[in-house]
């Protein structure tokens, strides 16, 4: 089991904080976060919510279209057929999350659920990119405008699909993501840097699990690193978790700030829009930072 940093938002004055963030960002690119802002009850009240959308009707589901590239609804498939998953974009927007919700129906009190849970996260995304930023002295940054996707996951874990993959080997095509494990079923493992082995996230009740995607490899100029990560079953149990992602700068551009670009770290990366990154995911299948490598300079 891999003991991953614990960053202590309240804490943050304290210097080591910074220090540790960054650190934990450029070499697992994966850290917990503690004093976070969302309260226990929420986070509970939040997977009742999701396990709710997921006993929906299928063609109730199907309504979750996508906004952008790959965003919405997507049910279990042949190769994937344990993952289910709903996708909610803009998640910054009270607007976008009400359309969500008004789609699939949603009862009052998931409704509610769901908005006041967007909103923390959202507040708890925007803190910690804004720290991170700080943290590479970059000041002026406007994160609080990057789009936001949520996704809500469930695995149909069985017994014989025990040591199959839930989610296959992928790096998050983001930014940054924001994760609520299931508090009970394990399973999701990190790839150890420089290294072909996996290990278990150690599970911390109440904390939150921050991931760092191809976009803050791209856009720290290859300073902070995207940690390749997958979901494995172990027993015979649905597992859940809830994921915001803050994606990419508001106009689409993904460039790295001139701040984080010098003589000894020229620009890895030629300019490239965010939308047509996912759209070369895809089309490439490449979904573990490999399509990165198509945009060095
Ligand atoms: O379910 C999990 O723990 C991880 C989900 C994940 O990696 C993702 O949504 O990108
Ligand atoms: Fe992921």
């Amino acid at each position: 089991m891999a003991t991953l940093p614990v960053i202590d938002l309240a804490e943050f004055s304290d210097q080591n904080q910074r220090k540790n963030m960054l650190e934990a960002s450029r070499y697992w690119g994966c850290f917990r976060v503690i004093n976070h802002g969302i309260p226990g009850p929420l986070q509970s009240q939040m997977k009742a919510a999701v396990r709710a959308l997921f006993n929906l009707p299928d063609d109730v589901k199907r309504r979750n279209t996508d906004i952008i590239y790959s965003s919405g609804y997507l049910a279990p498939t042949l190769k994937n057929p344990l993952y289910e998953g709903f996708g909610l974009y803009d998640a910054s927007s009270q607007t976008d999350v009400d359309a969500f919700c008004s789609l699939l129906d949603a009862q009052v009190h998931v409704r509610e659920t769901i908005k006041t849970y967007a909103q923390k996260s959202h507040e708890v995304i925007i803190n910690i990119a804004t720290k991170l930023g700080e943290s590479m002295d970059l000041k002026d940054q406007n994160f609080g405008a990057w789009p936001c996707h949520f996704r809500f996951n469930k695995y149909n874990f069985a017994q014989v699909s025990a040591g199959s993959n839930g989610l296959q080997i992928h790096t998050d095509a983001v930014f940054l993501t924001l994760l609520q494990e299931d508090e009970c079923v394990g399973g999701l493992e990190i790839l150890v840097p420089g290294s072909d082995s996996f290990v278990e996230v150690d599970p911390l009740p109440g904390s939150l699990l921050v991931n760092l995607g191809d976009i803050a490899q791209a856009w720290s100029n290859g300073l902070l690193h995207n940690v390749k990560h997958r979901v494995r079953c172990k027993d015979a149990i649905e597992r859940f978790s809830i994921a915001l992602f803050l994606l990419a700068p508001k106009d689409d551009k993904v460039e790295a700030p001139t701040a984080l670009v010098n003589s000894d770290r020229p620009r890895m990366y030629q300019t490239f829009f965010y939308n047509d990154y996912r759209k070369l995911r895809f089309s490439t299948g490449l979904y573990a930072g490999e399509a990165l490598s198509q945009l060095l300079m």
